[in-house]
């Protein structure tokens, strides 16, 4: 495409008449990628302003670069005429993007899920359920997929160009619907402006990403966001439960709302009757179309919320509670969302690998196994590096609080020392552990052999934070490395002891 009708369709007017002609193959927003024909777009990030690598793009082949006016001023004359400033070089990236790839979000039925927990494993059965009725196409923290294409995810909610050629791609497969997790930093960064959303969840809030938002507050309104006017354009479903969903609730006003509870019969959607099993959950659910009986495989009180909001979010799509109530007990669970890891029928104990990662989630967790745990629940768990780290003795002191025994490790440490992180998670567990075991052990494989062989038959061991992640951030350095793997490797040798 032409760079000055690319600009246009963008809404952009005032450029330099002699960049109009040259042709636009792709958009890069990393100039250490760029190659000939690209556009560079260089974004305003949280370590430094992109624009001031346009001369390196153009160097690369770029045929222009689009930069903030600041990096602008500060560019040698060469690289300026090859350089357009504008105002807001984050929303330039998406509306520049929206333009090239054909404005692809309008095609689709969009549903958005934010909050701080429970966004994949809601969308996941979203995707479930709509199957029978939709083509869709899912947009998550695991991967882009729909039928016949999957490719893993770098990012919750990808970047916008990312975004944009993925819904023009899903468009091309034949989808008709979107579901999206959205995440704050999403929201915040713009990444999906131009999504209009046919309906938008509110799972929850509570403690994450503090490294990035500063307070609680400011996390809560960029998550806020999706309910505007400018993304939303259809229904807000919305977690009762949840104090800031109520907060939300009122900040909505006129817009339609469907709410949902686990026991408050004042939302649209609510359960009675539940029975929490070892496998699963059983209830009555009661919603706008009717009251049903409905069972699912997944556990724990958390996961109920998670269906009420794909029920609501389905039968606002034009499914009948019929339809969803039947399908619901065949959505097993999502990878790494407690995923037990079983070697043989004789196991004695039993282990499950989760992503709770935050402290919201650990809680829940722990409290969601406690009931099916004969003997002792043993907990190993750590903290992400170059993250939120006001989170960690939060989560520190969970465990200590409802865990019999706590396995701090390493989760990923990223750029951070280890052994900080090790020390932050320490003091929460200090304060609250009494006489319960604690054992600090670095290595997480390691530390996963040693809990799961000290386990006694009855016990529950848990192994939280990063569920489905397949690999280990050490450093700069992305290492291989799978709880479940590991968990299998550890019951082995528990079955087979080393003497034998
Ligand atoms: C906080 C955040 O979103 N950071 C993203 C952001 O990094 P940044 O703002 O620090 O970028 P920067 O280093 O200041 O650089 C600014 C720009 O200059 C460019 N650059 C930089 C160097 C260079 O030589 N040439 C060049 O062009 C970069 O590509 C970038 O576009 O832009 C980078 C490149 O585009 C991303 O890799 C990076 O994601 C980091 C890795 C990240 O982990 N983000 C996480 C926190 C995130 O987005 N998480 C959310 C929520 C997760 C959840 O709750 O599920 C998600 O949606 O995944
Ligand atoms: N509705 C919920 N409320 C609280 N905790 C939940 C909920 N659903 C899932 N969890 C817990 O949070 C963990 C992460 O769940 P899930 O991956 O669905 O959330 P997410 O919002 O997509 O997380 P992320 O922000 O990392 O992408 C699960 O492993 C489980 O322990
Ligand atoms: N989306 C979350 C994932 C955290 C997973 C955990 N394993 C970690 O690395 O901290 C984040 O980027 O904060
Ligand atoms: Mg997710």
């Amino acid at each position: 495409m032409r760079l000055g009708q690319l600009l246009l369709l963008a809404g952009y007017q005032d450029f330099q008449v002699d960049l109009e002609r040259l042709e636009v193959k792709r958009i890069v927003t990393d100039s250490r990628a760029c190659q000939a024909g690209d556009l560079f777009i260089g974004m305003t990030g949280t370590q430094v302003d992109g624009g001031r690598f346009a001369p390196q793009a153009i160097a690369q082949g770029a045929v222009a670069a689009i930069v903030s006016q600041a990096s602008y001023q500060e560019l040698p004359e060469t690289a300026q005429s090859k350089a357009i400033a504008v105002v807001d070089v984050v929303e330039a990236c998406s509306r520049i993007a929206i333009a090239f790839y054909g404005d692809p979000a309008q095609k689709l039925k969009l549903v958005g899920v934010t909050g701080t927990n429970g966004k994949t494993t809601t969308t996941h059965l979203i995707e479930f359920l709509l199957q029978t009725q939709y083509a869709t196409a899912l947009f998550g923290t695991l991967y882009t997929r729909w039928a016949g294409y999957s490719q893993t995810a770098t990012h919750t909610t990808p970047f916008a160009v990312d975004l944009q050629a993925q819904l023009a791609e899903a468009i091309a497969a034949g989808c008709d619907v979107g579901l999206m997790e959205v995440s704050s930093h999403a929201l915040h960064q713009r990444r999906v402006l131009g999504c209009s959303f046919e309906a938008a969840v509110f799972t929850n809030l509570t403690q994450d990403h503090l490294d990035y938002h500063k307070d609680l507050e400011s996390y809560f309104q960029a998550k806020a966001l999706l309910f505007n006017d400018s993304y939303l354009r259809g229904r807000a479903i919305i977690n009762l439960d949840d104090p800031l969903g109520q907060r939300l609730v009122q900040m909505i006003g006129d817009r339609p709302i469907w709410s949902y509870s686990i026991d408050n019969t004042q939302a649209d959607f609510y359960t009675t009757n539940l029975t929490y099993l070892p496998n699963g959950v059983t209830g009555t659910i009661h919603t706008p179309q009717g009251t049903a009986i409905f069972n699912s495989p997944l556990v724990g009180r958390f996961n109920v919320e998670n269906v009420l909001a794909a029920i609501a979010v389905s039968l606002h799509m034009g499914m009948s509670l019929k339809e969803v109530i039947n399908r619901l007990p065949e959505f097993q669970n999502v990878p790494g969302r407690v995923e037990r890891v079983q070697v043989s029928e004789q196991q004695d104990i039993t282990v499950v690998v989760d992503y709770a990662h935050t402290p919201d989630s650990l809680e829940n967790l722990l409290k969601a196994m406690r009931p099916f745990t004969q003997r002792e629940l043993i907990c190993v768990f750590g903290c992400g590096g170059d993250r939120d780290r006001t989170k960690r003795p939060l989560m520190g002191g969970i465990a200590a609080r409802l865990a019999d025994r706590v396995y701090i490790t390493s989760d990923n440490p990223r750029t951070e020392d280890p052994q900080r992180i090790l020390e932050d998670v320490g003091a929460g567990v200090r304060i609250d552990i009494g006489d319960k075991p604690l054992v600090i052990e670095g290595d997480r494989r390691k530390c996963i052999q040693m809990a799961i062989s000290e386990a006694i038959g009855g016990d529950t061991v848990l192994i939280a934070g990063k569920g489905h992640e397949d690999y280990q951030i050490l450093g700069c350095e992305k290492v291989h490395f799978d709880d479940r793997e590991e968990a299998k490797l550890a019951l082995q040798k528990r079955s087979k002891p080393d003497y034998i």
